[in-house]
């Protein structure tokens, strides 16, 4: 077997040749509720970089600017987070084929966790496997954030209660669960 790639090295290696994993990830349709998903084609190891969240790097007056007239559907491909101490945006609306935009929330046993990694001081958002990942799971992360639609529908089914489902998702949330811990790849 190859020496394992340091999760660090693998990520840089994907960051700048701007490619998602194809051979080890696949898109899969999943169901009307949660639309598709991403799934492993192989197995991860704890600690794995897994994919790049990439999309249109933005500052936070664009962000909410593109959140006023976007549809509430591809605002939830709208990731923010806190960067050098101010609100940027990564804005994943565009259908551009990378798999990072196409992995669902899972607030309860995530596989994954959202990590940001900077390079030629530019931050990046980095999911890394949380613990070992089987070939045909699911990829996921937690959004974060306490009111997912599909969160409150889950909960609310238990109680058999019927509420309409609201399916614009404020993904801006999710940098509540972002990893604080980024290692900015100039430093070292
Ligand atoms: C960033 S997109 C993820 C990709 C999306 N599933 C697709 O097919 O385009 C976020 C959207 O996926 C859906 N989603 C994500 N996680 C979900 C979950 N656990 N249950 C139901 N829907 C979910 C919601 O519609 C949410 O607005």
């Amino acid at each position: 077997m190859p020496p394992r790639v340091s999760p660090l090295k693998d990520a840089l290696q994907h960051l700048h040749s701007k490619t998602d994993k194809t051979s080890k990830l696949e898109v899969k349709y999943i169901n009307a509720v949660k639309g598709r998903g991403i799934f492993a084609l192989s197995s991860f190891s704890k600690g794995d970089f897994v994919l790049e969240y990439r999309g249109d790097m933005i500052d936070n007056a664009e962000s909410q600017r593109r959140r006023r007239i976007y549809h509430p559907s591809c605002v939830a491909f709208m990731f923010s987070f806190k960067w050098r101490g101010r609100t940027w945006c990564i804005d994943a609306s565009q259908e551009d084929g990378s798999f990072g935009r196409l992995v669902n929330d899972e607030h309860i046993r995530p596989n994954c966790r959202m990590k940001r990694i900077d390079v030629d001081r530019k931050p990046h958002l980095c999911l890394f496997a949380l613990n070992d990942i089987q070939h045909g799971e699911e990829i996921t992360y937690d959004y974060g954030g306490e009111d997912c639609p599909w969160r409150m529908q889950m909960t609310m089914n238990a109680a058999d209660v019927i509420i309409p489902v609201d399916s614009s998702h404020p993904a801006d949330l999710l940098e509540t669960r972002m990893d604080e811990t980024a290692q900015d790849t100039n430093q070292q």
